[in-house]
């Protein structure tokens, strides 16, 4: 156990899946793996472990934000020995050629802070996927037809954000998305020699405003799923 996670030694698999909503994580244990077993209920942040294609696989909430996620992403890999850290979650669009309801899979992770900060000073370090499983994933995207965007996001620090040079910014430079948890997790699969990646969904856009209805949700989140366990495991 640690200060965040209850379970026990042994029942977090070595390959973790990391949406941002527990609700989530508890929905695609239920639909995508066998003999699950719920491995953490501590502050309600819900983790599944069970097995998929006979390949052992958590499935645990981050939250929302890089410090939340950096309590459960150290904790799984210092305390549980996880190898393989895919977050799957949502974003917003930002560029034109970028629609709702395609998947992005996020090469890089600008940010303009993150959790790790303290320790970079003036190291203006690159976060950046795994790219066997970044390579694994676009194919298994291509593969299923989903219109996929392999590039830069944009981690942010706020969901309501009140500086819109910032995104202008992100926006010129080619940044394709905007969520609030990945820079981290590549910085610490960086630090502890891990593979990471991080694969969203569209479900929102901050040119066109268009955002995906809730009932196409569940979907597209099974898409992204689908994909991140195929390129796990490829
Ligand atoms: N800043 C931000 N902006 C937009 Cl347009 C988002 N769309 C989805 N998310 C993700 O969903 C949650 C916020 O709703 C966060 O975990 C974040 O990663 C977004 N986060």
């Amino acid at each position: 156990m640690t200060i965040h996670i209850g379970a026990e030694p042994g029942q977090i698999a070595e390959t973790v899946l990391l949406p941002g909503d527990p609700y989530r994580a508890k929905w695609a244990a239920e639909t995508f793996l066998k003999d699950v077993e719920c491995v953490n209920q501590v502050r309600g942040m819900l983790g599944f472990t069970g097995t998929w294609n006979g390949h052992r696989v958590t499935i645990h909430g981050s939250g929302m934000g890089m410090p939340s996620l950096s309590i459960y992403a150290n904790e799984l890999i210092t305390s549980y020995n996880a190898q393989t850290l895919i977050r799957i979650g949502s974003c917003g669009g930002m560029q034109k050629s970028v629609n709702v309801r395609d998947v992005i899979i996020a090469m890089t992770a600008t940010s303009i802070s993150t959790p790790s900060r303290g320790i970079f000073k003036e190291i203006n370090f690159a976060p950046c996927a795994d790219y066997g499983l970044l390579r694994a994933a676009a194919d298994a995207a291509v593969a299923r037809g989903t219109p996929t965007h392999v590039g830069g996001i944009y981690s942010s620090d706020v969901f309501y954000d009140e500086r819109p040079d910032l995104n202008e910014q992100m926006i010129r430079h080619g940044i394709l998305g905007v969520e609030m948890e990945a820079a981290e997790l590549y910085n610490l699969a960086a630090r502890h020699g891990r593979r990471a990646l991080a694969v969203l969904t569209v479900s929102d856009h901050l040119i066109t405003h268009e955002a995906l209805p809730s009932e196409d949700r569940e979907k597209t989140f099974g898409d992204m799923v689908e994909i991140a366990l195929e390129a796990a495991f490829a």
